[in-house]
């Protein structure tokens, strides 16, 4: 028996009584039900509809292009060309963006009925948390999205927590040792309260107040974590450990005088061991296993950024505790769910389906977004409509966090009819019952060092692969590719939230990570085309593509708005008079395409004014990160550079947190990208004073007539760009445009526009 596909009205929590239940089984008896359910979203007739609407507009787009093309005499024929390829670009972009509309699917999950069909049965759970930077990324903020996932609502004997500290930090290290001991307290506290979130951070934000019930604990709670967290500022603060602390655990021999961030031996301490009957908390139950894990770093040896840290997470952790499920995690992402192991465990236990399902991803979510989203960075279209559009496809990605993978799918094992997968007991613990801690860590070490994978199939068939900046997608297509089901699952309530970037500067070098890396996968053999042929559908490969050609993008929204701009400064029409039937479907695709993707926006929870930040965000990561993303693709393709990983600064100052809360955009460094979208900004005012300069001298109407899509594209160009002019001219804060900037930007602009007029 399949899950049943019910075409649901209601919102996916309302829980859809399906035929079975009602059939074979008295109430009260839920044996057969299953555990997850799979929707269809409402709607999708009348937007195919819609959508055949647009596709043919853009057909007489083309036919106009073809048939209207300037002679070779003429003025204007290799702009118009240029369009023409331009607009060829985005339609074929356009019909990818299509496949993801095409079958959006949403998933509810049954937890109560796990619960009671299989509490006996849970597998054990290793949780990964990768940090890779003291600096860039608090080992504050570590520490409570380790003790988010220590006090999941979950059975801590089979529970294990792995931090990978690619810092090699002792401060992160002192952190931790410090929240084993919080913990204590926490985990009880949470459990007896029914805390929500788990992150003490997120909890004790500061317009959050307790219940009257539980106000002394309360207090008690926020003192304690308060003390803790000074205690571990401080050390930072002061630069090292105390001898103090030093004495307190034995894993702080390790940090010698020899180690460093890049060079320093395997270090793998149990701060929690699951197995002692000691390791209780307040309550007297026992903690969850707790590990951390820096891996052996040289100089010498490529680290391979997170896809390293995970590959030995998987190899420590498979000794230590074996869970059958990882959930991954970068250090940011804290738990919002403590039900969330649960929820996603709906899916790998389900009787009929769950053998199948090699990962549960939900969507990045975070809590430091604005109301209005300054950097576009909550993608809440892109989360609940795109990637379930994917998943409709059975191609739901692997986004490199917040997703849990069945440990023998992440390993590299093919899926086969006959696999049953539901072996969840067996756990080394047992294999392991009189080895000594110690003795574990140096087994562990072992597998954490850099020769280890020498001459082995880790990176390329097993864990996750190597050389790509986006380590995750390719690595999800691989285990796609060997016939695994993964599944996307968008609760209303979110499970994680992290932390997105809160400068400029920043949210374009991560888009520019993004989008060379995805633009990597597209000319590798792992092409979703070439390498998913016949083994995943074509919606699911072109959905990968929607990501894959972010950066190729760039190139003809440049040339969109510079070339009609230049044009409209020198009077060569690009586009038919407005009076002229031609013009009717250049405004309809036009206004239709903007028209759906505010009611998207608007039905995902965007506000109209996130809309319109998104669409300045379009321009400036299109005609940035993505522009200087192609380039360095094609470089790297002819061999010149080598992959990076520039890791996303997780803190800011003051000054810079309070303008992006205010949401002012954050210039102030002056980098190459901020002369791009100044320029850009500038050469379309120009070319808009120039334009209007023309209808108001040489008032010929005809010419007039043929010119003022120009000056539409113009006007909504210096429309979207208002914050640049803003920081350019009129600001006086530390964010503004430095001047370096305004004047390289000034000269540019005016060069290209002189040149275009003579
Ligand atoms: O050498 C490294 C570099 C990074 N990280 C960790 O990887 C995570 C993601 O790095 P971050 O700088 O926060 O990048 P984001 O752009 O936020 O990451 C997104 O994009 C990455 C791929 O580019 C995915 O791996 C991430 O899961 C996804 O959240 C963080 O926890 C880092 O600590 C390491 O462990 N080792
Ligand atoms: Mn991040």
């Amino acid at each position: 028996m399949r899950t049943i596909l019910t075409q649901c009205k209601g919102s996916c929590v309302s829980v859809c009584v399906c035929e079975r239940e009602m059939g074979k089984h008295g109430a009260g008896e839920d044996e057969g039900l299953p555990l997850f359910e799979t929707k269809v979203a409402r709607g999708r007739v009348a937007y195919k509809i819609f959508a055949s609407t647009v596709f043919v507009g853009i057909c007489l787009i083309w036919l106009y292009r073809v048939t209207n093309i300037p002679r070779a005499e003429e003025q204007g024929r290799s702009a118009w060309i240029g369009m023409f390829m331009a607009e060829l670009w985005f339609c074929f972009y356009w019909i990818i963006t299509q496949s993801v509309r095409w079958n959006v699917i949403y998933r509810c999950t049954f937890k109560d009925r796990l619960s009671r069909r299989c509490e006996d049965k849970l597998p054990g759970v290793d949780v990964f948390v990768c940090t890779a930077d003291p600096k860039l990324e608090p080992p504050t903020m570590v520490i409570n999205t380790v003790l988010s996932v220590m006090s999941y609502n979950y059975p801590t004997e089979k529970l294990s927590i792995y931090l990978s500290d690619d810092g090699g930090s002792e401060m992160t290290f002192y952190a931790l040792l410090e929240a084993s001991q919080f913990a204590k307290h926490w985990i009880p506290f949470c459990k007896k309260f029914k805390v929500e979130p788990r992150s003490p951070e997120a909890y004790f934000a500061p317009n959050s107040d307790p219940q009257d019930t539980m106000f002394a604990q309360w207090l008690a709670i926020k003192k304690l974590y308060e003390d803790m967290k000074n205690r571990i500022e401080a050390a930072i603060e002061k630069g090292s450990i105390s001898k103090d602390i030093r004495d307190q655990h034995k894993g702080f021999s390790e940090w010698n005088s020899k180690v460093s961030q890049k060079d320093h031996q395997s270090i793998v301490q149990i701060l929690i061991d699951g197995r002692n009957q000691y390791a209780v908390d307040d309550d007297g139950c026992q903690l969850p296993t707790l590990v951390y894990l820096a891996r052996e770093k040289r100089p010498q040896w490529p680290h391979n950024f997170k896809a390293g840290s995970m590959n030995a997470l998987i190899r420590v952790s498979s000794e230590i505790s074996n869970g059958a499920i990882i959930l991954n995690l970068d250090c940011d992402m804290y738990s919002n769910n403590s039900d969330a192991i649960r929820e996603a465990l709906c899916f790998f236990m389900d009787k009929e389906r769950g053998h199948e399902i090699s990962y549960v991803q939900h969507p990045q979510s975070y809590d430091n977004v604005t109301k209005n989203d300054l950097y576009s960075s909550a993608c809440n279209v892109v989360h609940k409509i795109e990637l379930a559009g994917i998943d409709g496809h059975g191609g739901a990605l692997y986004c490199g966090t917040g997703c849990f993978h069945r440990r023998e799918s992440l390993c590299g094992r093919k899926y086969s009819k006959d696999y049953r997968g539901d072996q969840w007991n067996i756990m080394v613990t047992d294999k392991h019952k009189d080895t000594t801690v110690d003795e574990l860590e140096e087994a562990s070490k072992v597998l954490a060092n850099c020769s280890y994978e020498k001459g082995t199939q880790w990176g390329k068939e097993m864990g996750l692969k190597y050389g790509c900046p986006v380590e995750d997608i390719i690595t999800g297509l691989a285990i796609q590719c060997r016939g695994w089901k993964p599944v996307y699952y968008h609760p209303d309530m979110k499970s994680f939230l992290g932390v997105v970037p809160t400068t400029l500067d920043q949210a374009l070098v991560q888009h520019k990570r993004w989008s060379e890396g995805l633009f990597q996968i597209f000319f590798s053999k792992y092409c979703p085309f070439i390498y998913g042929h016949g083994k995943i559908k074509l919606g699911a490969q072109m959905g990968y593509c929607l990501y894959l050609l972010w950066a190729p993008t760039s190139l003809p929204t440049l040339y969109y708005l510079v070339v009609p701009s230049l044009c409209l400064l020198r009077g060569i029409p690009l586009f038919p008079k407005v009076s002229s039937l031609w013009f009717l479907p250049f405004a309809y695709v036009f206004v239709a395409r903007n028209a759906c993707s505010i009611a998207e926006a608007l039905t995902c929870g965007d506000t109209l004014k996130a809309w319109w930040n998104l669409q300045r965000m379009w321009v400036i990561r299109r005609t940035t990160s993505y522009a200087f993303a192609f380039i360095d693709t094609i470089i790297r393709q002819l061999g010149f550079s080598q992959t990076a990983f520039a890791i996303t600064a997780k803190v800011v100052d003051e000054d810079v947190l309070g303008r992006y809360e205010q949401e002012v955009l954050e210039f102030g460094s002056s980098s190459v990208m901020f002369t791009i979208i100044a320029t850009l900004a500038l050469l379309n005012l120009f070319s808009l004073i120039g334009g209007i300069k023309k209808i108001v001298w040489d008032v010929k109407l005809s010419a007039f007539e043929s010119l003022i899509p120009h000056m539409i594209l113009c006007w909504l160009m210096v429309m979207v760009n208002v914050p640049v002019y803003q920081a350019l001219f009129f600001r006086k804060d530390k964010g503004r445009m430095p001047n370096t900037v305004l004047f390289k930007s000034i000269v540019i602009a005016s060069l290209a526009c002189l040149m275009s007029v003579y």
